[in-house]
Order: C-alpha cells, then structure tokens, then sequence
C-alpha cells in the first residue's frame, strides 16, 4: 500500500508546505532552470550545476577562460580525469553492441579522425590582480585574482578566506548595488588595488534604501546620514519593507556598537552635527541647576559598558560648563561606562599651564637663578661663532632699572610685615607642597617655616644649600589652573581626551592619560587656498612669538612669506598689557596679510596686529583663529577694528558671535571631531587627522 505523502514529509518540509503560496500557485508549470531554488532541492542531473558547485567547491574556475600557466597545469590534471572518465563510457558503450558493429566501429577508430576543433588558444598569461574586500566590522581580506574571473567565482574566494558560504557573500562598491554573479570583476572595472564592500546576501543595502527613501519622499527623508562606521549593507531581513525600514536612527542604533554621545550645556550644536556625523542621536541627560548654582546631571539611559564621548567646550561660562562636565563624567563612570572620553574642542584653563610643575606644585625645571649671571655669563647653547655672551637684554641701565626696583619694593614689602618676598610663603605642617629637590633646598633654607634676611644671605651664599628663587614670570600662589584640571577630569574619571589646538601642546604632559590634541590647521589652510586671492602673494603673520611656530607651519606647507609681530610685554602686570609695544618683523606692503594664532579672547591682540599690519602698508587683514572665544566686547573691538575678515572655527558655539559680527566667517570641526570619535571607538589610528601637508 503506497504510503500517504503527508506521512513521508519531513516535519520541515511540512513546515514550508504551509507556508507556501496558495495552491493556484502549485499548479503552475514548474520551471526548470529559472526561478529562486532550494539548495537541498537542486536536481542532481542537472549537469549545469553540477559542475558550478564542483568548480566552487575546490575554488578551480571557469575553464573556459585563459589562465595563468600554473592553473593551466591544473586544469590539466582534472582535464585527464575527465579524458578518462569519457574513455570508460565510450568502452562500455562498445561492450553492449553486436560483433560486426564493434569491429566496425574498430575501424573506424583506428580511421584518421578529422582534426577536432580545438578549443581556443589560452591567451597568454592575464596579469594576477589583488582586490581588497573589507565589511568595515574587522573583515578584510586581500584576494589574488584575474580581471576575467566571474563575480561567483570570486565569491567562492572570499567565501574560502573568510569561512562563509560563497551564497552568502555579497559584494558591492560603495553606494552601489550589489554585484551580479554572471558578471566578470572586469565587468565591474574592478582591477588592481581595488576595494570591494562585503556584505551578507539577503541583507538589504541600507545605503540603497536610504537614497530609494529620499527619492520617494524627499520631505520626510531630506538626507538620510548613515553612520560612516556602520557596517553597510545593514544586517535587515530580505523581507524588511520600506515601511519597517522607515524607523532607520533604531536600525542605526541597533547596529552602532556600544557608543554614547553625550553633549553638555556648552555647545549643543556641535554636539548635534558630531552626532548627525556618526549617525547616532545624542544620549539622553537632564543637566539641570539647583537654585543655589549647583550643577545637576542625570543620565537617562543606560551606559554600562557602553564606550561614552561627552563633549563640552570650554567656551561661555567656562566654570560651569567644567563642573558640569566633571559631573557627566563621575556620573557615567559610576553607572559602569566601559571607557569615558571627555571631547573638549577647546580645552579650558589650558593657557595657564605655563610653567611645568610637579603635581604637588613643586616646580620641575630647576630655577635659572641658582647660577648667578654676570655680564660674561657663557649662554647656555653656545654656537661656534658667537660671542660668549650677548650681554643683558636690556643693558645696563635696565638691570639698573630693575634693581632699583626690587630694592624699593623690598623695602616696602619688610616696612610693611618685616619679611622678604621669600619670607611670605608660608612653610609649614600644612604648607609644605613638596619634597623635591628644589623644595627641599628652599624649605630647607628657611628654617622654622620662616626665613629672614640674615639667614637668605647666609644660606645663598653657601654653595651647599641653595636659596630657592622662583624664576622670572613665577608667582608663588597664582594657582597652576591647568594642572589642576588634568587632575580633576583623571580623578573624575575620564580615560581619554579628545581636543584641539591646545594653547600649549605640551600641556598634554600633564595628563596620566591620552590626550588626542587635534589641528584646526587644516581647515585654515584650506580657506586660505580656497578664499584668499592670489594667496601665494599674501603674507602669514603670527601677532606674538609664542605662535610663531604655529603661523610658519602654514607659511611653509603653502609656501608662502612669514612675518612676525614682537609684542614687548613690560611691565608685566596684567593690568599693563594694553601698553605692551609692537614691532613688525617682515614686508607686508601692498599684500595681503593673514595673522594666524590659536585663539582670541578679548581679540585685543588680533585687532591691534591689524592696526600695525594697516599702518604698515598690508591691502588687507584677514585674521584665521581655531577657538573663537570672543567674550566681553570683543564682537564689537572687531567690528570697529582694521581687520577685514575674521575667520573661526566653531569649537565654541559661533551663532551668537555671527549675527553680531559681518566680518566673521565660521568653520565646521564637528565633521573632524566624529571622525575622531569614529576612530578612537574602532581602535583606529587618528593620526590622519594631524596632517596638515
Ligand atoms: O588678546 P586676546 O584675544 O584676549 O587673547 C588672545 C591671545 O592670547 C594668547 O594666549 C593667545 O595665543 C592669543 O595670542
């Protein structure tokens, strides 16, 4: 009795008995070699295939095509399995036929046989290619192949190297669509060198989706921005739809590995535009105030070992922002962050890092004045060819001048509380900042916490114990701010930094972890090619020495002329810097002149260089600045200055400064900043981001 059909299904063929379409469809004629087919239901007979599957499978290829001498050998080997396998078929065709038949057909062999048609030459050798495949999730591989190679054939390659199955790879270039498999890579213009996206089959291309939903509706998707480190295609269903496709930023989201952005208070824009970068919304935080001041934050999502990136700036109200940013930092490490990276594009407190200390505040260089320099004092790099020493800078009567000075202000300072300026630095149990050798020797010359004149005198003249003198620009109690802000983002809990253009580079030596100190100097350097005319004949100036280096790093990389303004700062109490004089070193006459520095604050300095380059003859002053800060009257200073154009950057927020100020043109960073943000996230290298050449 012939068993029922249902009995002999297996459970999984039941399986997909019901949900195939309705029966009219089964009626159809079945085609025989069109259509989408089960694999484990391909016809063994089906010789076509066969033989697809067999060259795959041992990753020979098409034999139809010319080969390199090696794969010749090859095929050769299998081309005599074959030769033997029809010689087999031909003798047992013979066996099955009468006696005279086979004699017959004897003769015939033995007959000279008409020249059989030989296939075509092997052209000679194709030059080996190697294309890259890389799904930008850690595969990549390099492939070794022939332009002629069918896109299945290379599949089942990659297929090899990776460890998939050749049906479920898919491979496309960038914002394309998938490749056909019947296609050659020449077809595709692939050669050597190339890199190919590698995807899975039956995913769709979320990139494709994108551009098919903003070509349908361009009101609802205006710009669709994919996340420059999502894998593309997006791992979807083959059966996703646009209408589940529709909720992208959670396909975006699902598929974005562990990272959180967070912005703080200080500039909502850029964190916006870091994120529309990255493809991710920015987290969810409450930052709120207590009535007294007091900075609250909240973090409304989850971060436990998720890799966070909080950015603030270090523009506005610079102290709030820094202690709401310590906060946001405790706050993610204490919910279990993985890592946490504070994104300062501008960094705060940076430019009062001057002088290296100690973290106990002890000073690392050892002070110049321990050695007393006469007038013959040798200097400290001589250079065959100099004189031994180039005297005081100010001559004689300066030193005269200052001297005079001290001892007025010396007996002042004893006519008032009786100690020297050493004497008032309070040594004791509490006082005592630090045990290095420095302040060992000037603790240690002031016994009992407290010194007089006798006993400097005394303990200078040893050569043994040292007076500890402070060098010139050093105040004993002005708070070495940026040192302390390392310490406090460290102890807040921050594992990494991510900012630019520090006022002092060396400043990144304060920090116990790494500081990623970006360059605004690209940007700058691509407006001046793009929107200075005839820039080659401009001029770069750097307002004051300490950015000379900065300003000639552009002059040289664009070939351009260099021009320095010496700011002579005396006296230096801050109060006195408006009366500081300014020198031009170099020709600016009839050319157009680009000051170059890192940040303006007051813009006291931009507007005061362009009044000097005016006077001295430059057609135009354009000034390129990474951190516009531009706090108090600033805005104003410039627009009644000779500056012509003010260019910025926007690591701190530009909106407000561009509606008051006609003359200042803003540059985007948010692009640099994700791009970092994307790189430090994968463990890839940012040094890319350094180049400016
Ligand atoms: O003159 P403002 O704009 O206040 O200050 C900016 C200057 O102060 C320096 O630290 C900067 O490098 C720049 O030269």
């Amino acid at each position: 009795m012939p068993r029922s059909r249902s009995r002999s299904r297996s459970p999984r063929m039941e399986e997909r008995r019901r949900s195939r379409s309705p029966d009219g469809d089964r009626d159809r004629p079945r085609k025989i070699h069109s259509g989408f087919r089960w694999k484990d239901t391909k016809r063994r007979d089906d010789s076509r295939y066969a033989d697809d599957d067999r060259r795959l499978e041992r990753g020979y290829r098409d034999r139809d095509r010319p080969r390199s001498p090696r794969r010749d050998r090859d095929g050769d080997r299998y081309g005599d399995r074959y030769r033997d396998g029809a010689r087999d078929r031909r003798r047992d065709d013979r066996e099955g036929r009468p006696l005279h038949d086979r004699e017959r057909h004897r003769d015939e062999d033995r007959k000279p046989k008409p020249k059989e048609k030989k296939p075509a030459a092997t052209q000679p050798s194709e030059p080996m290619i190697v294309v890259h495949v890389n799904d930008r999730l850690g595969t990549k591989a390099a492939i070794p192949c022939l332009p002629s190679d069918p896109i299945r054939l290379f599949k089942a390659q990659v297929a090899a190297r990776i460890g998939r199955e050749p049906h479920e790879i898919l491979l496309k270039r960038q914002g394309e669509r998938p490749f056909k498999d019947q296609l050659t890579l020449e077809d595709y213009g692939i050669s050597n060198g190339v890199q190919l996206d590698l995807g899975s089959a039956g995913i769709l291309d979320a990139e494709f989706l994108a551009a098919s939903l903003h070509r349908r509706s361009p009101e609802t998707f205006p710009i669709i921005h994919l996340p420059s480190y999502l894998p593309t295609p997006l791992p979807l269903s083959p059966f996703t739809t646009f209408t589940t496709f529709c909720d992208l930023e959670k396909v975006c989201l699902a598929m974005v590995r562990n990272i959180v952005v967070i912005g703080g208070t200080s500039h909502p824009r850029l964190t916006q535009t870091i994120c529309n970068h990255l493809g991710i919304p920015p987290a969810n935080v409450l930052l709120s105030k207590f009535s007294v001041g007091e900075t609250r934050v909240e973090i409304q999502e989850s971060v436990r070992e998720k890799d966070v990136y909080i950015i603030q700036s270090g523009g506005g109200k610079v102290n709030d922002h820094l202690i709401e940013l310590l906060i946001t930092i405790s706050a993610c490490k204490t919910a279990s962050a993985k890592k946490v990276t504070a994104v300062l594009p501008l960094f705060p407190y940076s430019r009062q890092s001057d002088i290296p200390y100690n973290k106990s505040g002890a000073l690392l260089a050892k002070s110049s004045l321990q050695q007393s320099y006469t007038f013959d004092s040798t200097p400290p790099t001589p250079h065959p060819g100099k004189p031994e020493s180039q005297g005081l800078v100010n001559g004689v009567e300066g030193l005269q001048k200052s001297l005079a000075k001290a001892q007025l202000e010396d007996s002042d300072a004893n006519a008032v509380n009786g100690t020297s300026p050493v004497k008032r630095r309070p040594i004791g149990d509490g006082g005592k900042r630090s045990d290095t050798l420095d302040s060992t020797r000037s603790d240690a010359s002031i016994p009992n916490g407290v010194s007089n004149d006798d006993n400097a005198s005394v303990t200078s003249a040893s050569p043994k114990i040292p007076v500890f003198e402070p060098r010139p620009g050093y105040r004993q109690w002005v708070a070495q701010a940026g040192t302390l802000v390392a310490d406090l983002l460290t102890c807040a809990g921050a594992d990494h930094i991510i900012t630019m253009d520090l006022h002092d580079p060396q400043y990144q030596g304060y920090f116990d972890i790494p500081v990623d100190n970006l360059y605004g100097r690209p940007l700058l350097k691509r407006y001046i090619q793009r929107h200075i005319p005839d820039y080659k004949n401009a001029i770069i100036v750097s307002p004051d020495a300490g950015g000379a280096k900065r300003a000639t790093a552009i002059a040289d990389s664009l070939g351009m002329e260099f021009a320095l303004i010496h700011k002579e700062r005396r006296p230096t109490k801050i109060t006195d810097r408006q009366n500081a004089t300014m020198m031009l070193v170099g020709d600016v006459r009839d050319r157009i002149a680009i000051l170059i520095d890192d940040l303006a604050d007051t813009s006291n300095t931009i507007t005061r260089a362009a009044k000097l380059l005016k006077k001295e003859g430059a057609s135009q002053v354009y000034a390129l600045i990474t951190h516009g800060i531009l706090s108090g009257d600033a805005i104003e200073r410039i627009n009644a200055s000779a500056l012509d154009k003010v260019v910025v950057t926007n690591t701190v927020d530009q909106e407000e400064h561009r509606r008051r100020c006609p003359k200042l043109e803003v540059l985007e960073v948010g692009n640099v900043f994700a791009e970092a943000i994307r790189r430090v996230h994968h463990g890839e290298s940012i040094s890319v981001l350094f180049q400016y050449d």
